[in-house]
Order: C-alpha cells, then structure tokens, then sequence
C-alpha cells in the first residue's frame, strides 16, 4: 500500500478531484431516496406543487450524481494510468541493473510477466480503489442510518441481511482466494513457454516438436482457464445470493408494514426509501465484493512488483550519470588475477578455482580447454558481470576492480560473448551502444576491423540497415561481427573475445587478428577459443580444465610442456581453420 501511495503523491490534484467527485456522486445517490418519500407523501395527498418540486430535486441530484461519476472515472482513469506508467518505468529501470545472478533467479519470462500483467493488476486496483475506497463506506453506512431513521422499527431485517450477505460473500471469497496465487504462476509458465517456443522456432520445427509443444502450452492453458473459470463461477455466484437475500429482506419488510399500515398510513410512504435503501445496502457490499476481487489480485500484483523494486543492486551505489566515462581511469599497466575461485550462486561446486595470473596493458591472454571448464565463467568475472568467491580479487593496477565505479569499467572494457546478442533497430543503433557519440567514420572503421563491411556495405541503406527481432535476418557469422564491430568501436582498453570469431571464415578470422595486433596495440585482449590457431600469437596462453589452470606460457613453451595443449594441438592439425 505504502508504494502505491508514493506513487500516487506527485498526483495529489487529480486524486483530490476524484475523491471529491465520489463523496458528491455517494452524497447525492443518499440523498434521493428522501425526495421519493417527499413526492410519495405527495402523491397519496395529491398535492402537486410538492410532487413537482421534489421531483426537480430529485432530478438535479441524479444529474450531480451522473456528472460526478463521469468527472470521478475520467480522473481515476487519469491517476491509475499515469501510476502504472510510473511503477513501470521504475521496475524497468531497476531490472536494468539486475546482476545476472538476479535476471536468472527470477527468470526473464517471470520478469516480463512483472512488468506487463502484474502493472496492470495494480493499475486496475487504483482504478477501482479510488472508485470506492471511500464511496462503499459512505453509502454504507449512510444507507443503514437512513434505512433505520426512516422505519425504526425494521432495523434489525437489515442487519440480517447484511449478516447473511457477509457470511455468503466470506465463504466465496475463500474459494476465490486460492486460485488468484494459481493464476499468477500459471501466467508465469504460459509466458517462459511461448517465449522459448518462439526463441527456438528453427528447432522446434526441425525436431518436428509443434505438435509436443503445442500439447504442453495447451495443457498449461487449460489449467488457466479451470481456474479462470472457477473465480468466474463463484464471483458470477455471488450477485444472484446477494440478490436473493435482498429479496427475501424486502418480503419480510413489506410483510410486516401490510400488518402496520391500517394503524399508520404514512408508513406506506416510507416503504419505497426503505427499499432504495435496502439496495443501495446491498450495492455497497456488491461494491465491497468487487474491490476485494481487485485487492486480492492487485496486492499479489504489488507485492511481486516490490520485491523487484527492493532487490538491492550494484548500481545503486554507482550511478552512471554520476561518473566521467570519458576519462579512462585505469589500465595504465597490470591487470592481475589472484587465486581466483567462483561458484555459480545456486551450485554447490565452485567452477573457477584458484586461477592466478598477470598481464601488461597490451598484451594479449588466450585461453583454451575443454568444454565446460569455465572459459565463459572467467570471461564473464572479468567483464565484472559476476564477483569471484571471497578471498580471490581481479586487480588493476593494484586495485580491486569491484571497487571501481561499474559503469567505469564497463565503459573501458569491451566483451564479444559466445551467443552474440543484437537488438532490433539499426545496425547503426546497435553498434552506438559501444559509443553512444560514435561517428559514422568510427563506425565505418569498426565495420571494417570486424570485417562486416562487405556484407553491411551490401545493404542499400547501409548503416541504417534495420535488424529484425531476435536478429532473424542475419547469419551467425554476420551476427558475430557486428557484435564484435559493437565492441571494437568503444576502442576498449580490455577486449574480451569468447570464442567470438568461431563463425568467421580463416581469411576473415585471420584478418581480425592483425587488426587486432596492428590498430589495437594499446588494448588487452583476453582471447577465449576453440581452435589455438586463433590465440596461437598470444603473449600467454591459459589451459584450463574443469575450473582449473593446467597449463600456461606460450603457444611454443606449451607445446614442449603441457601434453593436454599437445592433444588439442595434434587433435586441430590440418583441420580447415588452420591458416598458419
Ligand atoms: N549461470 C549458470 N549457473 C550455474 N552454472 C553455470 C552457469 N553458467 C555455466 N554454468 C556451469 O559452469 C561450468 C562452466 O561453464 P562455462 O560456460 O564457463 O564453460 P566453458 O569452458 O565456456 O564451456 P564451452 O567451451 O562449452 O563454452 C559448466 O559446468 C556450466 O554448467
């Protein structure tokens, strides 16, 4: 509750006007049926002038009724839509700056599932909040005051029906209450599921697996729709129960004033109130049943939605805007790794251990091994996207590198990673995310060092040159070098390649290593690869296995010392890739 009164507070105007409209539109709705009595007093005395009169009232308060209701919704429309907006962007905002521990806690489906549905839960909440947080009580207890004040005698018929439609609406509720917790999961699993179906539509026709993973979605749409359908049954349920106790309490209530009515004629009179009344009652707790529906919904909604927005992030201490990315402020001479260890957060063995070495600005660090020993892992500490295990630091120059602004070294260091990942837009938005100011020279020169120029300069509009949903329209080596074009053109001080160049042909891969060695002297390179023709230049070559460093020195040292660098060695010799 507490956030969505900090959200609505920069509103304040809009939510005074609402309310204001409601207590009008709740004031004016208890107010008529004094009019009906007033004209039905008239009637029976056939006085005229009075009926008229009242019937006016009764007309300008129904006007200021409906004129207040409309102002009431169009303010609420306005104050629910501009707070939604704004949870958005700030859950948004703080997903941003998830770590990927965190993105990979909650899962991204669940996430969207946060950001779409859930919002617009709580969107629907102060909707109806607004609605009728203060008119249910007014009419409420209005209603009952007026009801008794005008038949004392029948005070004890509405409270029985308040406590029969209380005691309904109870049980109904605790049915209903069970299935809103379903609903969010079930939306969750029916979001991870069409997005891997779509993410992976090649396989999943090439496996001929439609009609597996149409059963599977189908069934947790199924599952959906029983318990939509359950909460549609009960709330349906309740508006006929209520109904019916109302009836019966106007039975007993016209039963009671036939047996009256010949010792008191006035109370005739009196009856058509009491039964406005009595519905307005009944409306205020259809009302009440109708607010909880949202309210059960919406805070299951608000509470996900909390839970994002508390999660404590790296960068709430290390604000971008704050920091001069311009100014390099580090990497002037060693980058050192020492006794390095990491553990996925929910793994119970670590995958890095101990890893320790050193490298001068410039050189370049390439690493081999087998599959799963960690290659990625590393390449993803030192791209500062995860912190080792206690004890084991990352220095440069001596300096902690968590203890560095992120934004600072993320701004310095460049990362291809082994799926390359574009967004949809232009080749030319894409490749800006590694400078935002980049000229088209610098990019054009980026292009090239990646060898995409062929390929982009293919394209009639170029640069411009939109790239679809999930880069659909583009082959993986072309994806690769627009990936690595995106890192190249930040000009890093660190470049981290992982396995970056498998995709390209061994003129063009060969091609990116004199780049590399000729216009990015100055840069670092971590070199990730499969085949040791790609790092068979480097400074330092680290063999890793199972998290561990089994070899190190160069490509020449490493063939004298190390047999498993020799078996990967023999095992690549004279394959295709071979361009030594
Ligand atoms: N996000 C993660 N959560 C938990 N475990 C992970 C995660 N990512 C990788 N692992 C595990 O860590 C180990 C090392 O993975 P990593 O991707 O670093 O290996 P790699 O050497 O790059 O492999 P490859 O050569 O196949 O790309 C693997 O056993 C993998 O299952």
């Amino acid at each position: 509750m507490g956030l969505l009164v900090t959200y609505a507070k920069p509103y304040w105007k809009k939510v005074s006007v609402t309310l204001l409209a409601v207590v009008l539109m709740a004031a004016s709705t208890l107010v008529q049926p004094q009019f009906l009595e007033k004209m039905m007093n008239a009637i029976i005395k056939d006085d005229q002038q009075v009926i008229l009169q009242n019937g006016f009232f009764l007309l300008f308060f129904a006007l200021v009724g409906i004129i207040s209701g409309i102002t009431g919704t169009y303010f609420a429309s306005q104050v629910s839509q501009s707070v939604a907006a704004d949870i958005r962007l700030a859950e948004y905002q703080k997903i941003q700056s998830f770590s990927l521990q965190q993105v990979q806690d909650y899962s991204s489906a669940n996430l969207v599932v946060r950001l779409t549905n859930d919002i617009n839960q709580v969107q629907q909440l102060v909707m109806q909040a607004l609605q009728m947080v203060i008119r249910v009580p007014i009419l409420f207890i209005g209603a009952i005051i007026l009801a008794i004040w005008t038949l004392p005698s029948l005070w004890w018929i509405i409270f029985l029906m308040i406590l029969c439609i209380v005691f309904s609406s109870k049980r109904l509720f605790a049915m209903m209450g069970r299935s809103f917790g379903k609903i969010q999961k079930l939306i969750d699993q029916n979001n991870t599921l069409a997005q891997e179906n779509l993410a992976g539509v090649r396989v999943v026709k090439s496996f001929n697996q439609q009609g597996q993973e149409e059963a599977t979605f189908g069934k947790n749409t199924d599952d959906l729709t029983t318990v939509n359908r359950t909460i549609g049954y009960l709330f349906n349920l309740m508006f006929p129960i209520f109904m019916l106790i109302s009836y019966a309490a106007i039975a007993g209530a016209l039963l009671l004033i036939s047996t009256t009515i010949k010792e008191a004629p006035d109370q005739l009179a009196k009856i058509t109130p009491f039964i406005t009344y009595l519905n307005q009652i009944l409306m205020a707790l259809l009302m009440l049943g109708m607010i909880s529906t949202f309210a059960s919904r919406g805070f299951v909604s608000l509470k996900r939605i909390r839970a994002v927005l508390e999660e404590k992030t790296d960068s709430e201490t290390d604000q971008t805007d704050k920091v001069d990315l311009k100014t390099p402020t580090f990497l002037t001479d060693k980058l050192s790794v020492n006794k390095l260890s990491f553990t996925y957060p929910n793994a119970k063995k670590p995958v890095l251990q101990d890893l320790s070495f050193t490298l001068s600005a410039g050189q370049t660090l390439g690493i081999v091994g087998s599959t799963g020993s960690g290659k990625s892992t590393l390449a993803l500490l030192l791209a500062r996207l995860y912190q080792g295990d206690d004890g084991g630091k990352i220095t440069i120059d001596g300096q902690d590198i968590h203890k560095l602004k992120a934004a600072v070294w993320h701004q310095n260091v460049g990362i291809v990673m082994q799926k390359p990942v574009l967004f949809s837009g232009t080749i030319e938005q894409n490749l800006k995310m590694g400078k935002q100011d980049a000229s088209e020279e610098e990019l054009l020169s980026a292009v090239e060092a990646a060898q995409a120029a062929d390929f982009v300069s293919a394209y009639p509009d170029g640069l411009k040159h939109e790239i679809s949903e999930r880069s659909a329209n583009l082959s993986g080596g072309q994806k690769q070098r627009l990936s690595l074009a995106r890192a190249l053109v930040k000009k890093p001080r660190l470049l981290i390649l992982d396995d970056a160049t498998s995709a390209l042909d061994a003129r063009s891969e060969k091609r990116v290593q004199e780049v590399l060695a000729t216009d990015f002297v100055q840069t670092t390179k971590v070199i990730i690869a499969e085949k040791i023709t790609s790092i068979i230049h480097a400074d330092q070559i680290l063999v890793l296995d199972e998290g561990r460093i089994v070899g190190s020195g160069t490509h020449e040292e490493l063939l004298l010392k190390s047999p498993f660098y020799q078996e990967i060695f023999n095992s690549q010799k004279g394959k295709e890739g071979n361009h030594e």
